[in-house]
């Protein structure tokens, strides 16, 4: 399969690098990382390894590829939408944190699927990077159901190695994971602590609030999401993952701009939308938001 994957970063290059094992990869990316990949090939280390030689660009416009596969930060989709948006693509995946392929699709002729990934990846320097837990892509529809699209991403990811399910209940599966990353992204980025930290105690309290009114809002949405459900799926995180640093925590303690936007900020939103009451996430944006625009990233 022709596959364009679009932000050659830590997520991007690892599911690239893997893809390009059985597939004709495209990674859409930045120098110096683009020009080693161009020289020397990439390399996958880790968890996995491979060594394999996807074409590498820095510029993005007028491609044309069977699968886009969206690993930019999700700050960077609506920018990324547009340059896609001059190419052509039988469908366009979202591999990021957050609900952006709502953002992809209101943007996109093509069909655009949703999804999650649960692998680690870190990209260790120019043409390597680095795969620090093997986990699961879960990929599907939008609304939820079947498409033959789907099966066909579904089945060029398997056959590349990647664990792969595709799923009839992705809006379920997004809205759990968004739950998961309320509970723990800026509770842990606020409080510099390990996902651990928030098994017990007072974050894990913060944790457990933000969860419950993700799901109040899910369902407003009309999304069959349990707080049983995901309540499990943070425990199961916060105990599978103790020894990480979230997403969220790394950018902080590196200075960089989170994805605080795409997850609390969009839950608020969201909240507003429905007058469903939201007062954590409200507050941990506005504290993660306060630290953006204090360090000048926002
Ligand atoms: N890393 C991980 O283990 C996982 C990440 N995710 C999710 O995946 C998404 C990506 O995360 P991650 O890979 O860590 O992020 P990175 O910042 O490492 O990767 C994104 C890359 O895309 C590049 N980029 C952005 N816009 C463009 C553009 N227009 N043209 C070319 N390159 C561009 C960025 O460059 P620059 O920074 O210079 O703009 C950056 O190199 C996030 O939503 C994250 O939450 C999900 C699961 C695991
Ligand atoms: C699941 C979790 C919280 C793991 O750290 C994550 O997705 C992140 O750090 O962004």
């Amino acid at each position: 399969m022709e596959i364009l994957v679009f932000g050659a970063g830590s997520l991007g290059s690892l599911v690239g690098g893997l893809l390009a094992r059985v597939h004709d990869v495209t990674l859409v990316g930045r120098d110096p990382h683009v020009s080693r990949v161009r020289e020397d090939g990439l390399r996958v280390t880790g968890a996995e390894t491979a060594h394999t030689a996807p074409k590498a660009v820095t510029d993005g416009e007028g491609r044309a590829a069977e699968l886009a596969v969206v690993t930019v930060k999700s700050f960077d989709t609506a920018e990324a939408a547009e340059t896609l948006a001059t190419g052509s693509f039988d469908a366009v995946l979202s591999l990021q944190n957050g609900l952006t392929e709502e953002t992809l699709a209101s943007r996109l002729d093509s069909t655009v699927l949703a999804g999650t990934a649960t692998y680690g990846a870190r990209l260790a320097e120019p043409g390597r990077v680095e795969c620090t837990g093997v986990g699961r892509v879960v990929l599907g529809p939008r609304p939820g159901g079947t498409h033959p699209a789907a099966e066909r991403a579904g089945k060029a990811f398997r056959d590349a190695g990647i664990r792969t399910l595709v799923a009839t209940d992705v809006p379920r599966r997004r809205w759990e994971k968004l739950a998961v990353n309320a509970g723990i992204n800026a509770v842990t980025a606020l409080a510099r602590v390990e996902n651990g930290a928030l098994a017990d105690g007072p974050g894990s309290e913060a944790a457990h609030r933000a969860v419950r009114e993700t799901v109040r809002i899910a369902r407003a949405e009309g999304v069959r999401l349990t707080y049983r459900g995901a309540r499990d799926a943070l425990e199961e995180v916060i105990s599978a993952t103790a020894a990480n640093r979230s997403s969220m925590l790394q950018d902080v303690e590196s200075g960089r701009r989170t994805e605080v936007d795409a997850i609390h900020g969009e839950i608020v939103e969201r909240a507003d939308r429905h007058g469903v009451d939201a007062p954590t996430n409200r507050t941990l944006a506005d504290l993660v938001g306060a630290w953006e625009s204090g360090r000048g990233v926002r």
